[in-house]
């Protein structure tokens, strides 16, 4: 893939306004440049004592008049940029969700979400600013140069007087050139700061009741603070060179005009230049100053905005690290046998495997029940199966077809996922639960709730199915939350689904209720159910029990209760005392 130009691409699609707004700028400046020349005239004429009461208000319309057409037109042209660099904002802002969207979990492990926000915010309107603030300010300034120097030469003010006056102002170039690397370098470490500190906040909000239960806010204050104060510092140090940077240009204006005053006076004395072209030759130079200070403040603004535009094209660079196979085709997965042959697979080249040399033929329609201790690989697994990462090629099969060349919307739409803590979205219940497809019916957004035994809740809230949720569907318990998630996967009557400890949150009559539901409308469909509790699984076709990222039993309930030593038969003693100590049965 070829690196972005994000910049590159944007000018390509936009010149036109650029083209514009030069032509208005062209012609405010135009208009613009005649203020000078015409109050030298006007002094002239005091000076040679002809000004009358009619050439005064003549002067004065004129004066009007020029200040009126270059504001007008200076107006126009700042519209077009500005416009075109809110266009650039919204197609930056656009492109990038749509590239994060398209990111795999690889990508989202390694960028918290307050980065992302921050790409979003910081990064975007830095370039937008400059490109907006850095073109009006360069053709304005460049136009009045050219303009302001004609003018002098037109009008009759010697060029040596003209090019010693404008002398001082042909070094900021080299200013820039020295500087604007330093300016650079500690903006993006002012950005860098800010994406921590916009990640730390968005974790601490997330965390906060958390952090309340445990009555922990000074140590997060403290935290945060941390990140502030670097903010701070960072910040300060981009403030120290970029305001000697800005204070250098206003400083070599004035030496400009110190010498169009020096100089120019004295030749005004000595009457080599008249008293007219003395006016209008210190305020051309004045005039340059403020174009050239505005060129400073947007050099610095570039400079800083490099860093931005630089992050944004790299991040829009990334290739996903997901991506189909030229030939990937969509299959039916209805009657599709999963098999995993020798599948070993680590997240670090550098670590050890998570999955070793795992062996499972899952016939279509059957129920797969995995259980294992905490950190043994099962979620792995189903991420594999959903090709969230990328299994070795040949060690994944949807019938005969490597999971490598499905397409991903066939796969994604015909496997139904549901995590243990599914996240729920800031709106309704109904929305939540029809997610994969929000014209779902009422009716059938109902039936999964009852699947998912969560129906009888939502009938008590005050609006039902469209009660919105709070942030993160905090609204509900954590147990609700965790079947209206539930509820989310079995709408989709997928041929396969995974239950990834979807139930541990609820109690266990609930649980026994559901698993009974669920073997009831996923009768002939495959049902992958991963549990800590071996009540959730007992009834599976066959079940697995993983530990250490390999499969160390494998069979039915009863099968794997016969094997005594096993770990699922241990498990099995240690999870029937402890039902038996809560029902108060226990006999010792
Ligand atoms: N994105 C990741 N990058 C690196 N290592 C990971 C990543 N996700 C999980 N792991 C590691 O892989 C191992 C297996 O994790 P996995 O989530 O598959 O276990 P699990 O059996 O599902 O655990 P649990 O029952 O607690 O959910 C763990 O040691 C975990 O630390």
């Amino acid at each position: 893939m070829k690196p972005k130009r994000i910049l590159l691409d944007f000018f390509r699609a936009t010149w036109y306004f650029y083209l514009l707004s030069l032509c208005f700028h062209l012609i405010s400046n135009l208009i613009n440049v005649f203020y000078p020349k015409v109050l030298g005239s006007f002094t002239d004429k005091l000076q040679q004592g002809g000004l009358t009461h009619d050439l005064i208000i003549h002067y004065s319309v004129l004066l009007l008049l020029i200040g009126a057409g270059a504001v007008l037109f200076n107006g126009i042209a700042m519209y077009f940029i500005m416009y075109v660099g809110r266009k650039f904002e919204f197609n930056v802002r656009g492109g990038l969700f749509q590239h994060f969207t398209g990111m795999g979990e690889r990508f989202y492990s390694k960028n918290g979400v307050g980065k992302l926000l921050s790409y979003f915010m910081n990064d975007v309107t830095a370039v937008r600013e400059s490109i907006s603030m850095g073109f009006n300010a360069t053709t304005n300034a460049a136009m009045l140069i050219i303009s302001a120097v004609t003018m002098m030469i037109i009008s009759g003010i010697p060029v040596y007087l003209i090019a010693a006056s404008v002398f001082p102002l042909l070094l900021i170039p080299f200013i820039v050139v020295y500087l604007g690397p330093i300016i650079r370098k500690r903006s993006m470490e002012v950005q860098e700061a800010l994406g921590t500190m916009t990640e730390t906040a968005e974790e601490q909000f997330g965390g906060i009741r958390v952090t309340k239960k445990f009555a922990v806010e000074p140590i997060m204050n403290e935290r945060f603070g941390k990140t502030v104060e670097q903010i701070r510092r960072n910040q300060l140090r981009l403030v120290r060179v970029s305001s000697f940077f800005q204070a250098l240009i206003p400083l070599l204006g004035t030496i400009a005009l110190i010498i169009a005053l020096a100089l120019g006076g004295y030749l005004t004395i000595t009457q080599h230049v008249s008293l007219g072209n003395f006016v209008a030759l210190t305020l051309y130079v004045r005039m340059m100053m403020n174009p050239l200070q505005q060129i400073g403040n947007v050099i610095n603004s570039i400079q800083r905005s490099r860093a931005s535009l630089e992050r944004l094209n790299a991040l829009l660079s990334q290739q996903p690290d997901i991506v189909e196979n030229d030939g990937a085709k969509a299959i039916d997965l209805s009657h599709a046998d999963i098999k995993i042959e020798n599948l070993t697979f680590t997240y670090n080249p550098d670590s050890a495997p998570v999955l070793q040399d795992i062996n499972v033929h899952i016939k279509s329609g059957m129920t797969l029940g995995i259980i294992g201790r905490t950190g043994s690989g099962k979620t792995t697994l189903m991420k594999l199966l959903l090709r969230t990462y990328d299994p070795a090629p040949g060690t994944i099969r949807y019938g005969d077809t490597d999971v490598r060349d499905l397409t991903l919307e066939s796969l994604r739409t015909q496997v139904a996922y549901v995590p243990q803590d599914g996240f729920l979205f800031s709106t309704t219940i109904r929305e939540n639960i029809a997610f994969y497809k929000r014209d779902s019916a009422l009716s059938d957004v109902e039936t999964a709730a009852q699947q998912a035994q969560i129906y009888s809740n939502v009938v008590d809230l005050p609006d039902r199915f469209e009660t919105r949720l709070g942030e993160r569907g905090l609204t509900l318990s954590g147990g609700q939350r965790q079947r209206t998630s539930l509820a989310r996967g079995l709408i989709k009557n997928a041929p396969v689904i995974i239950l990834d400890d979807s139930v541990s949150a609820v109690d266990a009559v609930t649980e026994k209720d559901i698993i009974a539901s669920i073997q009831k409308e996923r009768h002939q469909k495959t049902t992958i159910i991963i549990a800590h509790r071996i009540s959730a699984i007992k009834h599976a076709d066959e079940i697995i029990v993983l530990d250490g990222g390999v499969i160390v039993q494998r069979g039915t309930h009863d099968q794997l209760l016969h094997e005594e030593e096993g770990l699922y038969a241990a498990l099995h003693a240690i999870q029937e005392e402890g039902s038996l100590h809560a029902t108060g049965t226990s006999h010792s």
